[in-house]
């Protein structure tokens, strides 16, 4: 959340037409909730467009990038790797340790969520299986609490950089301002 080390997001898999909404939220909420950038499988284009074009509009610094080797991002990762897994140890049990290295040793983070099957190599490669419970559920609920609990809210606080515009919160109604309008 550029106060610490980077925090990259990597999407494994991609099914055209059936991903695209989870895939661009996937990226959509890596950016919200206080990654610097996310890395999508190279077929996963529109989803690219979408979060660049938010990141232009809504402010960063966020980075999307495509790759066409997503397995090779993790075996080539200079840092620690979190894959997030149902099946993996509980969130509530690693995150000091998580957190410690990445905030205090200052380790760059990969997390990696899943579309469909993920290989077995993942998760023998990342450094830690983490389950948002042991429960079935989604990629974007998954990283949402991951990312919240990295970061213990403070992504909630954060400033957004080179925005056109800005949500004024409200407790009715919607309003957006211009930022020119400072
Ligand atoms: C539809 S699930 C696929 C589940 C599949 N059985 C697997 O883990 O290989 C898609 C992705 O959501 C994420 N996910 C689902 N449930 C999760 C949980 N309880 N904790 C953490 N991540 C989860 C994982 O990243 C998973 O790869």
């Amino acid at each position: 959340m550029h106060d610490d080390s980077e925090v990259a997001v990597l999407r494994l898999g991609h099914r055209p037409g059936r991903d695209e909404r989870m895939t661009t939220h996937v990226g959509l909420t890596a950016r919200a909730l206080g990654a610097d950038r996310v890395l999508l499988p190279d077929n996963a284009g529109q989803s690219k467009e979408t979060v660049a074009d938010i990141t232009d509009r809504f402010g960063g610094p966020f980075g999307v990038e495509l790759t066409d080797s997503p397995q090779g991002i993790i075996r080539n990762w200079e840092g620690r790797v979190v894959h997030l897994t149902m099946y993996g140890e509980r969130v509530q049990d690693v995150e000091d340790e998580i957190r410690a290295a990445h905030g205090d040793e200052g380790q760059p983070l990969l997390v990696v969520v899943g579309a469909e099957k993920v290989p077995f190599d993942v998760y023998e490669e990342a450094d830690w299986n983490v389950g948002v419970t042991n429960q079935p559920h989604s990629e974007v609920a998954g990283l949402a609490v991951f990312l919240d609990r990295l970061f213990e809210g403070r992504e909630l606080e954060r400033d957004w950089e080179d925005a056109d515009r800005r949500v004024l919160p409200m407790e009715t109604g919607k309003r957006v301002e211009s930022t020119d309008e400072e």
